[in-house]
């Protein structure tokens, strides 16, 4: 892992390499116009609890008009002392100017470790690196005695502990008004989501100086977990949110914690990002705090009494699955929570889609965005004809054939990876009855199919549409009932399209190694050259690979050293 602190620092840097160049799809060529109208709500804490009991009132109903209108303000006179906000940034500066070495112990290997160094938001599934490094520390609260955390520079962790216990108080005041403003009662929040006993999350975030800056992010849009977020920097702008369809630069009060509500408060999550500069290094801190790890959130029954809209608008979800879902995802899609919206409703499988009546156009949700490589497929090329395998040549008694076909095999492998296999002792018949099962169960009604829905990835049985469309913009047109060789074979990438006169049905039987077993290169391909992936138990792969939404081409790539 390369930090983006040490690539920053690399003498010579006049551009951004390939690797960290942003798609257009997030590059920040939309720039923010100037709008001076659009001014971040800024609210006075101290009024919140003040004994006159109109200003207490006027300052709820702001804070609720900024959660309804922005889910972004500003909020001053919280009674954290400025000194304390300074020693906590100068903590995170110091830590980031420890040697890689000093960093690298505290980079983590899973998403839910308690301490992680890194770089880029998950490097592991990203397409394109972003210009940040971070450090993020989870803070049970449920373990108040057990605080981990850095104990490099010196006095970091103190520093660290005092701050999170003081940002929780001022989150505890601002989730009582919110509370009322949703004419709840004032601990409503607090009490119901156990935030006394809730999640903290400690996010230091350092985008040094970039040498092209239109061309990297620092971060890319999305919205936070968690209940809210208090963020403060070290005086250099850098945090744009999206507000009205624009991107708004925010450029905070000093000492104000610049707070937003994450996806668990069900009110705004804002879609934010962190752009980059040439001169400055730029420092945020986010403290992201939740609910417990094992609460599990779901509407307040008083909101969806009275509001008919809110109905089962989102489906309950312990905040852990949450929080590893949105850490393992690639950020590629805004907000996590559309999918988990889109997902609680109903299941429409394709088939039913495709049976409905007058169907003439599909619907915007199955429209994938046409690949610009579309047109180049091959049809019927005569040179690319995949490889053709003669099965009963493999086990033949002749040693020759046998060799050549191995050659063969190998070549397949090694070339195409997707080969045809002939003469390999499965009977028609039982083929052809295998696929009139498949398409026996798919003519099931919903109801007896859905039995088999399951609810984890994991699930030994599981039927269901698309892909994986818990996170997925656009739903695949597809029911389905669904490194060993250290780079050297290839795992292909392939898709499936569609038609418009025949119902297709395939039967994939993918073979596995046991779910506990680490694949690695085979050690004796790795003497001679040096391993090109690193090692993963292929239960944790299948969990990533099917919790993506498959925007990454192959998680292969990601796993590449
Ligand atoms: O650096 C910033 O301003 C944004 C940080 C952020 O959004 C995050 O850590 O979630
Ligand atoms: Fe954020």
């Amino acid at each position: 892992m390369m930090s983006i602190k040490a690539l920053a620092e690399s003498p010579n840097l006049t551009s951004v390499p390939p690797t960290y160049t942003i798609f257009p799809n997030t590059s920040p060529n939309d720039q923010p116009q100037p709008q001076p109208q659009l001014q971040i709500p800024i609210i006075d804490l101290s009024l919140l609890t003040s004994s006159d009991p109109d200003q207490r009132s006027k300052t709820i109903t702001e804070l609720g008009k900024a959660c309804q209108d922005w889910g972004f303000f500003m909020v001053i006179n919280h009674g954290v002392a400025e000194r304390l906000m300074s020693e906590v940034l100068e903590g995170c500066r110091g830590f980031f100017d420890l040697s890689e070495e000093e960093k690298l112990v505290f980079k983590g290997t899973h998403v839910m470790d308690t301490i992680r160094y890194g770089t880029s938001f998950n490097a592991s599934v990203e397409k394109a690196l972003y210009w940040r490094d971070y450090l993020k520390v989870l803070v049970p609260q449920h373990h108040p005695h057990h605080f981990h955390f850095p104990n490099n520079p010196s006095g970091f962790s103190e520093i660290a502990l005092e701050y999170l216990k003081k940002t929780r108080e001022v989150v505890k005041i601002i989730l009582e008004g919110i509370s009322k403003s949703l004419e709840l009662e004032g601990n409503y929040i607090y009490k119901t989501l156990e935030v006394n006993s809730g999640l903290q999350i400690f996010i230091a975030n350092l985008y040094p100086p970039c040498p092209q800056p239109e061309l990297a992010m620092g971060l890319p849009p999305h919205s936070d977990h968690g209940l809210l977020t208090l963020l403060t920097q070290n005086g250099i702008g850098g945090l744009q949110i999206q507000h009205k369809g624009n991107w708004v630069n925010v450029n905070p009060i000093p000492n104000s914690f610049l707070v937003n509500t994450g996806d668990h408060l069900e009110y705004k999550s804002v879609v934010h990002r962190a752009v980059v500069n040439k001169n400055d290094t730029r420092i945020s801190l986010a403290i992201a705090n939740g609910p417990a790890l094992d609460t599990v959130v779901s509407p307040v029954p008083k909101l969806v009494e009275s509001h008919d809209s809110h109905s089962s608008a989102f489906a309950g979800m312990k905040y852990k699955d949450y929080v590893q879902l949105q850490q393992s995802n690639n950020l590629c899609d805004k907000s996590i929570l559309d999918h988990h919206q889109s997902h609680n409703k109903n299941m429409i499988s394709t088939k039913s889609l495709a049976e409905s009546s007058n169907l003439t156009s599909i619907p915007p949700t199955h429209i994938t965005i046409p690949n610009n490589d579309q047109l180049a497929v091959l049809e019927h090329s005569q040179e690319l004809q995949i490889p053709i395998i003669d099965f009963s040549l493999l086990i033949s008694s002749d040693p020759d054939q046998r060799s050549k076909t191995i050659a063969e095999l190998g070549k397949a492998c090694q070339d195409w990876g997707f080969f045809m296999v002939i003469n390999h002792g499965v009977t028609e018949k039982l083929m052809s009855e295998v696929i009139e099962g498949c398409r026996g169960f798919f003519d099931l009604s919903e109801e007896e199919k859905v039995e088999f829905k399951g609810e984890h990835v994991l699930d030994p049985i599981r039927y269901g549409t698309s892909f994986n469309a818990l996170v997925e913009k656009a739903f695949y047109w597809r029911d389905y009932l669904k490194i060993l060789s250290n780079g050297k074979y290839k795992s292909v990438v392939h898709r499936a399209i569609v038609n418009n006169n025949e119902t297709r049905i395939s039967v994939g039987i993918a073979n596995g190694p046991a779910l506990e077993a680490v694949v690695s290169p085979a050690s004796k391909l790795v003497e001679s050259q040096s391993p090109t992936f690193v090692g993963m138990k292929y239960k944790d792969y299948m969990q990533v690979q099917q919790s993506n939404n498959l925007c990454v081409k192959s998680i292969m790539d990601s796993l590449r050293i």
